[in-house]
């Protein structure tokens, strides 16, 4: 598996504010909004195009378009404050859901809601997570994406934690993974270091 990190200075300045404590959830979602939109855009960079002729109002010449299906998998709750952006950058994209929840006591992530678009080998997915930490629900969503036909797959994550990459790539080495940044380590309540707290609660103001 390859994981990449992004270096633009977008990315390290909208994650400055979402880690500060200070920062209120206006602010964060849109310092979410706005890492979300780099981090797509580099993570397209994955994407094939077919070679197509286009005419201009003065001549025809070359073009591109995306070949085969992109598709956007955000994994609920949290993953929602990066859908937005991510279907402004490719507005012909599908969108799956999948609802993941970990167990407060035990980190352990379980699955209440899947909803996904038709997949095939040819369908580039991108699941959308902020937070990669022990890599459960990662590793869950990719397993039932695969189950439905998946074959190109990213995970796209604001934060990344050394434990869940190694997790992740463990249980699935080809798929790829986009982080704005790797941190130290998780704490015992399996929390990222040093993290941005619960992003979920963040995100929605609970
Ligand atoms: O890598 P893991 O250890 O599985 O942790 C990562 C998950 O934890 C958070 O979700 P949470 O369970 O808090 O649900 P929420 O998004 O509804 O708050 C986060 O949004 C990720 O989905
Ligand atoms: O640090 C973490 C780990 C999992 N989920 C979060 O929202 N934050
Ligand atoms: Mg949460």
């Amino acid at each position: 598996m390859t994981t990449e990190l992004s270096h633009h200075p977008l990315v390290q300045h909208y994650l400055t504010t979402i880690r500060d404590v200070a920062t209120e959830a206006p602010a964060f979602r849109r310092a979410c909004s706005g890492m979300t939109q780099v981090l797509v855009a580099e993570a397209a960079k994955l994407l094939e195009v077919d070679s197509v002729r286009v005419q201009t109002p003065l001549e025809e010449t070359e073009g591109a378009r995306i070949a085969g299906s992109v598709v956007f998998v955000p994994i609920l709750r949290a993953g929602l404050g990066m859908l937005d952006h991510a279907m402004a950058t490719i507005p012909g994209s599908s969108v799956g859901y999948i609802g993941l929840e970990r167990d407060e006591a035990t980190a352990v992530a379980s699955c209440y809601y899947a909803k996904m678009p038709v997949l095939d080998e040819a369908s580039q997915v991108y699941v959308l997570d902020p937070m990669l930490a022990t890599g459960g629900s990662a590793v869950q969503c990719v397993d039932q994406l695969k189950q439905r036909g998946a074959k190109k797959l990213c995970m796209i994550c604001i934060i990344a934690a050394p434990e869940g990459i190694a997790c992740l790539e463990a249980a699935h080495p080809d798929v790829k993974i986009l982080a704005g940044k790797v941190d130290r380590q998780l704490n015992e309540q399996k929390y990222i270091l040093p993290g941005l707290g619960d992003f979920g609660d963040r995100l929605f103001n609970t």
